[in-house]
């Protein structure tokens, strides 16, 4: 499935990494949640700006940046504006979003971007290679919070974001019963062992889906996102939790 190494970590090798978003809409909420992850054994941090009130304001966020950064220490960063027709808390333009992304991998503050898929051909290929030039890795993501696709689609767009170049080809979709759950993993394997040339994220949401969330091991999911004090979207389980139940797969693992 192959790896990718980013800072001090190594997604795509032994128990799914453990990535937690930061949700603070100002700046003192955001320092305050950088401080409590510190102590927390995680192995990424997201930014989940769509939730930053100055969101808009191109200095402000980088000054934010800087300042998380800094707090973050070497734990590697994913930077993600989700729109809301994504599941996000905000909808911008497309000439934000690629403002936004764009002056934000500039800075090379990051060490990830998340750009969603069905952004528009051009702007994705655009970003991806503003992102590549300035050192920083891609993760493509596709969003459904209505429902789960067919599995043949949750493959098509995993491989969709693997041919246009994501480093991190990522799916997130809702279950409407436990069915629902079994195609996302069972597409999650097929990528894994048919397709993909690099580690996916997979996760089936909301409490249907925990399991998807906690089984990446098995099936093929290289990271997954857990929660501190408050989720970023429906199934995240706390990230003490989260740990012992990898940890209690991967030991029974051959
Ligand atoms: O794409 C994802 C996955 C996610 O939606 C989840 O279900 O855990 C949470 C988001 O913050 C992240 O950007």
């Amino acid at each position: 499935m192959g790896k990718l190494t980013i800072r001090d970590v190594t997604v795509g090798e032994g128990t799914p990494k453990i990535c937690v978003p930061m949700v603070g809409d100002t700046l003192d909420k955001l320092l305050e949640e950088a401080d409590y992850l510190q102590n927390l054994e995680i192995d990424l941090v997201e930014w989940r700006v769509d939730f930053f009130q100055l969101v808009e304001d191109l200095e402000a966020v980088k000054h934010a940046l800087v300042e998380v950064r800094k707090r973050l220490q070497n734990i590697p960063l994913i930077f993600t504006f989700r729109n809301a027709r994504e599941g996000g808390e905000k909808e911008v333009t497309k000439e934000l979003y690629f403002k936004l992304n764009k002056a934000v991998a500039e800075t090379k503050q990051i060490d990830l971007l998340d750009i969603e898929l069905f952004s528009g051909e051009k702007t994705v290929t655009d970003l991806i290679k503003v992102a590549h030039a300035n050192g920083v890795k891609v993760i493509l993501s596709n969003h459904d919070f209505e429902k789960t696709p067919p599995k043949e689609e949750v493959v098509s767009r995993l491989r969709k974001a693997q041919d246009l170049g994501a480093d991190l080809p990522k799916i997130a979709v809702m279950p409407r019963d436990a069915k629902d759950v079994l195609i996302l993993l069972e597409a999650t394997l097929e990528m894994k062992n048919n397709y993909a040339n690099r580690p996916i994220i997979s996760m089936s949401m909301a409490g249907e889906g925990v399991i998807s969330r906690v089984a990446g091991e098995l099936f093929g999911s290289a990271v997954t996102f857990g929660a501190a004090k408050k989720a970023s979207a429906p199934g995240q389980v706390g990230v003490k939790e989260l740990q012992k139940v990898l940890d209690l797969i991967h030991r029974n693992l051959p």
